[in-house]
């Protein structure tokens, strides 16, 4: 991967490169874009096949963070984190607050909070060296776990997908297939059975699948399985890139609808399912429940204003949708030009006025 050729292309800021060697820390936080504001977005730990793979899931990872935070209306950029190593066995105090000290060396640029194979716990470490952190413990004063938010997130948004596939917006009856069921799909699950859907899980970890079996009366499936099964709603909730050409041709589903980030192999593929009909809610604006209660921490948090915010993400998908038919577009292109609109005009506005001096990280 030719780095500067990539981060021209998509007009990144930065990437930095962590190295700690007494605790193992091999970290890259990259910054895509801070014209709303510091750039906010998980942590995530993972066992990469390279060091080319995790740099491109950070860079990834982070543009998707621009677009997520610019589509919820909130004042912040867009970053990401990638911690190599396996958050199974690879974790210990010394990483975490190595890390911290590496985000305090950036003074507020990039915030950092959970992601896949990270925790509140891994959070409050982080803390122990730098305030720009969240989703730590509630004891703090702080959010915690943002993963039963996003969950809430994904089900609203789910539920406004829905009503445009099939002309309401109850999920009753529904089969829905979850492909992953971790943190956000477990919670996710959990609002889809009381509201009486079947679900059919899988994931690489027996132990989830029979959680989601036990708990809600779940199907179980293979992982290679979940594509192809006779559903209505396809909820993506593991990794990303599993609409491809390899999977497409199996969705039956009519709504794809899920929690995890860029989803989209490539920008054709959300174009392959837009011709097959298929109503696909874009991932960063549905996932978008976790980062909106989590950056409410910057203004002292406030559970019910963050909920109230949270709620929005059924009518941003609505207004997605909108876009999209006023459009003549698929999905995808509808929320890159909702949160591209976003930027632009407080780009503009900022080369119109002078700043006050003040940003959102004053008020902490
Ligand atoms: N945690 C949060 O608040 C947010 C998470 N997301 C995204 O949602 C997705 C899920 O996040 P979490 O639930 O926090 O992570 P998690 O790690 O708790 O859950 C992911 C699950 O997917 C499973 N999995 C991995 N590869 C799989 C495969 N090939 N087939 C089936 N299952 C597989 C894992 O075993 C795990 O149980 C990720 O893409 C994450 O980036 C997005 C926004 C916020
Ligand atoms: C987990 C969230 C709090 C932030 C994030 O990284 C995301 O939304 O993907």
């Amino acid at each position: 991967m030719k780095i500067f050729s990539y981060m021209e292309k998509y007009d990144y800021e930065q990437l930095v490169f962590c190295q700690d060697e007494v605790s193992g820390l091999k970290a890259i936080i990259a910054i895509h874009d801070t014209t709303l504001g510091p750039a906010l977005g998980g942590t995530r730990m993972w066992t990469y096949e390279s060091e080319e793979a995790a740099i491109e899931d950070a860079l990834r990872l982070a543009r998707g963070m621009t677009y997520k935070n610019a589509a919820a209306g909130l004042n912040l950029g867009g970053g990401k984190t990638v911690i190599i190593g396996d958050p199974r066995k690879d974790k210990n105090e010394e990483m975490f607050r190595a890390f911290g000290r590496y985000i305090q060396g950036l003074n507020g640029r990039y915030i950092t909070a959970e992601d896949v194979g990270t925790t509140v716990a891994d959070m409050d470490l982080i803390h122990e060296e730098t305030d720009y952190v969240t989703g730590i413990s509630p004891a703090f004063g702080s959010s915690g776990n943002p993963s039963p938010v996003t969950a809430y997130g994904v089900y609203r948004g789910m539920k406004a997908a829905a009503k445009e596939a099939f002309g309401t917006d109850s999920l009753e009856g529904k089969t829905i297939a979850v492909q992953g069921v971790g943190n956000v799909a477990y919670n996710m699950c959990k609002h889809l059975h009381e509201e009486g859907a079947n679900l059919i899980v899988t994931d690489i970890h027996k132990e989830s699948v029979d959680r989601a079996v036990n708990d809600f009366g779940a199907k179980a499936v293979d992982p290679s399985e979940i594509y192809s099964v006779d559903c209505d709603i396809f909820a993506p909730c593991a990794l990303g890139a599993i609409i491809n050409d390899e999977t497409i041709s199996q969705i039956k589903a009519k709504v794809i609808a899920g929690a995890a980030n860029n989803q989209l192999k490539e920008t054709r593929h959300g174009d392959a399912i837009h011709e097959m009909g298929i109503v696909y809610a874009p991932d960063y604006v549905i996932n978008a429940g976790g980062v909106i209660n989590v950056a409410d921490e910057l203004y002292g948090y406030n559970s019910e204003r963050a909920m109230k915010k949270v709620e929005q993400v059924y009518n941003n998908v609505e207004r997605v949708i909108e876009i999209a038919k006023r459009d003549n577009v698929p999905t995808y292109v509808a929320a890159d030009r909702m949160a591209e609109e976003r930027i632009e005009k407080m780009r503009r506005s900022r080369s119109q006025f002078l700043q006050n001096g003040q940003h959102i990280l004053s008020r902490r």
